[in-house]
């Protein structure tokens, strides 16, 4: 097979009103290769096998979240039951009203639809001259279909301007006088550095399967996707392991064997054939190995892929389907007029979501109203909104702050605040959390002003996940407001209890007010520090 592959790519240019061109496969190779194909049986088994199952059964805990319901050897994959909240987003599930006043909004998580293209169909045809009405076998391959692929490049900062759907270009089919499809074209999707790309279901029919519930009150929708659970078949990182790593994703395919173009005689007529059945059976494994070669591409690490880092090359989501084999690879001693061809191989269909997490070193975090924008205005050139309304932030804004005269810098985000219950969907619950997840250090920002700052830090804390959530960041917790009542014994009162929580803890504190840009430098010092950026 190789070998014809290599002759066929040397291909002379057809000449017309010529004898039949000397480059085509010849009966003797197809016999080769099919004979190849014939004794490959073990191949043919195990990959018979390894397509088949889905088998079920059996228990054991995967992190938390993640059940693994079987495992090889006693079924092929790592069978996983996972709660639907991993695989769709909260906004793109809820209520159509509630969908489109989100829509308005900054946009850091999409859901697009990916689609490879078919490849294209192997031609029936024979070369034509003067001297014979019927030639030789010329009927060219089919293309293969165009991929879809991603890549994170630098001076992008939005979702916003993807398309819900991104379609390749099927492969074209193949001609008379050994002529190859052309290759259905490629589509590339360039995403902000940061963006995270992860399998997910198709968002529809999550709705539809909310709607059935009765369940689709915003406020339930989130424990609703916890509690119910997608089935996946997975496999592992390497071969033996056991666990689930890569999502395995299942093209449309013809039974091996199948996938037959006829012209001139029918399907019935050449089925009736042995020497056709006997074909059939050869070609079968042929079938088998595109169909492992399409298994080993369709799967997507089941945690995603974090673009944290501009791509030095694209990453193939959805690969295009392989064009199918015209009707001179079928010409054999036996077999001098095959008017048959194979199709193309299906594309895959899949939807990804689209996760645009910023990348800043610190993020702010605190109750409406603390003045977290107030203090990214301070230190930096970013500007985002301030009122004295809760909620003036309503999408994360990121500054940049330069620390010394040697050119080090951090970078901090301000997010929408969380209130009581954002983890229940709350407010602007805690979507805008993804903006500080990958942050070193987390500024939690209390404001002295209030009548309680330490139950406004547990509360923080609490809907921050846990202490052990929160402990995970370098924490500095800055209290705000210190010029309001400063010299009230009161307000002095209320910074030292949060002072001596810090200290138990091993977080660093400081009393600030932003207003007036007091400690300001002190906070910029401490904010460095805890990105860990090196200062002398
Ligand atoms: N007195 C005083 N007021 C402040 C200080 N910092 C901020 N404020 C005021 O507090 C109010 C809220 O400030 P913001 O910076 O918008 O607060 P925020 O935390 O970003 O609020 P959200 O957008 O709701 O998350 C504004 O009226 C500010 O002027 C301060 O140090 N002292």
């Amino acid at each position: 097979m190789i070998l014809r592959r290599s002759i066929r790519r040397l291909r002379l240019p057809v000449r017309f009103n010529s004898t039949a061109p000397d480059n085509a496969p010849k009966a003797s190779d197809n016999e080769i290769w099919l004979r190849k194909l014939g004794s490959n049986r073990k191949l043919s088994d195990a990959l018979k096998v390894s397509q088949e199952s889905k088998t079920t059964g059996g228990d054991q805990g995967y992190k938390n979240r993640y059940e693994i319901v079987s495992a090889p050897p006693e079924s092929s994959y790592i069978c996983v039951k996972a709660p639907l909240s991993e695989f769709t987003s909260i906004s793109h599930v809820q209520p159509n009203n509630q969908r489109h006043a989100q829509a308005k909004k900054f946009v850091d998580v999409r859901i697009l639809k990916c689609r490879s293209g078919r490849g294209g169909d192997g031609a029936v045809s024979f070369f034509r001259d003067a001297g014979r009405a019927v030639g030789p076998p010329d009927g060219g391959d089919g293309g293969d279909g165009g991929s879809v692929f991603v890549q994170a490049v630098e001076g992008l900062n939005s979702l916003a301007k993807l398309k819900t759907s991104y379609i390749a270009e099927d492969g074209a089919n193949g001609a008379a006088k050994q002529l190859d499809g052309a290759r259905g074209k490629d589509v590339l999707i360039s995403v902000p550095v940061g963006t995270v790309v992860k399998w997910c279901l198709n968002p529809s029919a999550v709705r539809s399967f909310i709607e059935k519930s009765k369940n689709g009150e915003a406020s339930n929708l989130r424990q609703l996707l916890k509690q119910n659970k997608v089935n996946l078949q997975c496999t592992g990182r390497f071969e033996m392991d056991q666990k689930p790593f890569f999502i395995q994703l299942f093209r449309e395919a013809y039974e091996a064997g199948e996938g037959w173009h006829f012209k001139g005689k029918d399907e019935d007529y050449h089925h009736e054939k042995d020497w056709f059945k006997q074909l059939k059976d050869k070609v079968r494994v042929y079938d088998l190995e595109l169909a492992s070669s399409e298994l080993s591409v369709d799967r997507f690490p089941i945690f995603g892929i974090d673009l944290d880092k501009p791509s030095d090359r694209p990453v193939c989501l959805v690969k295009g389907g392989k064009g199918g084999l015209g009707n001179m690879h079928f010409l054999t001693n036996l077999v001098r007029n095959p008017r048959f061809s194979k199709m193309g191989r299906n594309g895959l269909e899949q939807f990804f979501m689209f996760e645009l997490k910023s990348l800043a070193d610190i993020g702010l975090v605190g109750l409406p109203n603390a003045g977290k924008s107030t203090i990214l205005n301070k230190i930096s050139r970013a500007r985002p909104k301030i009122g004295h309304w809760e909620f003036t932030t309503t999408h994360p804004s990121i500054g940049t702050v330069n620390v010394g005269t040697e050119g080090l810098f951090f970078t901090v985000a301000d997010i929408p605040g969380i209130i009581k219950d954002a983890s229940k969907d709350k407010g602007m619950g805690l979507e805008f959390l993804r903006h500080v997840q990958r942050s070193k250090g987390w500024a939690i920002v209390i404001s002295l002003e209030k009548e309680d700052p330490m139950a406004d830090l547990q509360l923080l804390i609490n809907e921050l996940g846990s202490m052990e959530e929160v402990t995970k960041k370098n924490v500095l917790v800055v209290c705000n407001k210190a010029d309001i009542e400063s010299n009230n014994p009161k307000s002095l009162k209320k910074f030292l209890a949060v002072k001596e929580f810090c200290e138990l803890h091993g977080w660093d504190i400081v009393p600030i007010s932003a207003i007036k840009g007091e400690n300001i430098d002190i906070l910029i010092e401490k904010m460095a520090r805890c990105a860990e950026v090196c200062i002398t």
